[in-house]
């Protein structure tokens, strides 16, 4: 029953002979090191209620390039406060939580910290209704979550990913599903929408805004070029392919996602993107089961009810060799802290060669056909 595996690396060291376990482990790929983080952020992280885990991917030294070793930081949380709590009161609350998750992230030597899928607001979207959840929307160039991220990115030196709902005041106060990308000077990068939403299920995203229309941007960063898909565009193999193809090398993917509909396509998915792109992916998901006042329904005739599902966090890390960290807990708030060089990803992509032999003219050429009106499938029948 979703909610109550911890994780499935607890439950393997649980229950895995010992003599077995480095074996499974070595099959599964986890080709990631332990990362010794500081006593002081272990402790904090207790004292705060949650889970610090840290884990380096290295890669082979090279004559004419030193290792460019970055720190990432994933964060995933529960929401603080019921969702009938004044809007104002609940971000506030959010911002505290997250405040004292990024102190020990800066602890940690995190360079570039990612937030969670609209981290600042309970994921209301399966109620259709728009008060008061479109009151949660901010712009992401000058809303209060985006000044207070800014603090957060000169104070620690970070670059700070901030998934939000965000309200475009130019464009008629349209709403978007947006990632602000705020560099570690403080000054905002810029944004990247969501370019696929989901209409399946309860998430019930079309009812608030439209798919993003940014592209595939990439921020060069002090601590390397980094690119946000956003939850469900995670499903989509040509989206991470558009982030590559601008030099993303390392694609954050902050959802939020439950158990029921898309635990069993997590750990493949961004994996997957990491090898078939030669980058880091880092695929974050919320924690816990949002409660809202007024049932709403599904639309397939069951009843109706007032939460989405469990949302079973398991953030992680993939590296472009395959290989990937455990994920963090399925219950709890979490802080994952990466160390990786990304030197890596020129070494697969030397290795591997994908980005020679993906053959994408002759792609992007079948492409244009296929989605033609007329198109006609080549089916060779008897
Ligand atoms: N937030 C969101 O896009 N969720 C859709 C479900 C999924 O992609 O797993």
């Amino acid at each position: 029953m979703a909610g109550f595996l911890e994780s499935l690396e607890s439950c393997l060291e649980r229950h895995i002979p010992c003599e077995d376990l480095a074996e499974v482990k070595r099959v599964l790929s986890r080709g990631e090191a332990k990362l010794d983080l500081p006593a002081l952020a272990l402790s904090a992280a207790q004292k705060r209620d949650f889970e610090l885990q840290g884990y380096g991917f290295e890669a082979a030294p090279e004559q004419l390039r030193r290792p460019r070793i970055v720190r990432v930081g994933l964060v995933q949380n529960k929401i603080p406060l019921p969702t009938d709590t004044p809007v104002a009161v609940q971000v506030a609350a959010l911002h505290r939580r997250i405040e004292e998750i990024v102190e020990v992230a800066a602890i940690c030597g995190v360079n570039i910290v990612c937030f969670q899928e609209a981290w600042t607001m309970p994921f209301a979207f399966c109620t259709r209704e728009k008060l008061p959840w479109t009151e949660f929307a901010e712009s992401a160039e000058d809303g209060p979550t985006t000044k207070f991220c800014q603090e957060l990115a000169k104070k620690y030196n970070m670059v700070v990913v901030s998934p939000i709902l965000e309200r475009d005041e130019i464009h008629g106060g349209t709403l978007w599903n947006a990632a602000v990308v705020i560099s570690n000077s403080g000054a905002v990068l810029g944004k990247s929408r969501k370019n696929h939403i989901p209409r399946i299920g309860d998430f019930n995203e079309s009812t608030y805004y439209m798919e993003g229309n940014t592209g595939h941007p990439v921020f060069q960063t002090q601590f390397g070029t980094i690119a946000v898909n956003i939850c469900y565009g995670r499903h989509h193999p040509l989206n991470w392919l558009m982030f590559s193809m601008n030099g993303a090398e390392i694609i954050f993917n902050p959802s939020a996602t439950i158990g029921t509909l898309s635990e069993s396509l997590w750990p493949i998915e961004a994996r997957n993107a990491a090898i078939a792109n030669h980058c880091f992916t880092c695929p974050i998901n919320r924690v816990g089961t949002e409660y809202y006042k007024n049932a709403f329904t599904s639309g397939d005739g069951g009843k109706a009810h007032h939460d989405l599902g469990h949302f079973y966090g398991s953030s992680y890390v993939a590296a472009p060799d395959g290989s990937r960290t455990p994920g963090l807990s399925r219950t709890q708030d979490g802080l994952l802290v990466v160390e990786m060089d990304l030197n890596l990803c020129r070494q697969v992509s030397d290795k591997w060669n994908f980005k020679m032999t993906g053959r994408y003219e002759m792609y992007a050429e079948k492409l244009t056909e296929a989605v033609q009106p007329y198109f006609i499938p080549s089916v060779i029948k008897e």
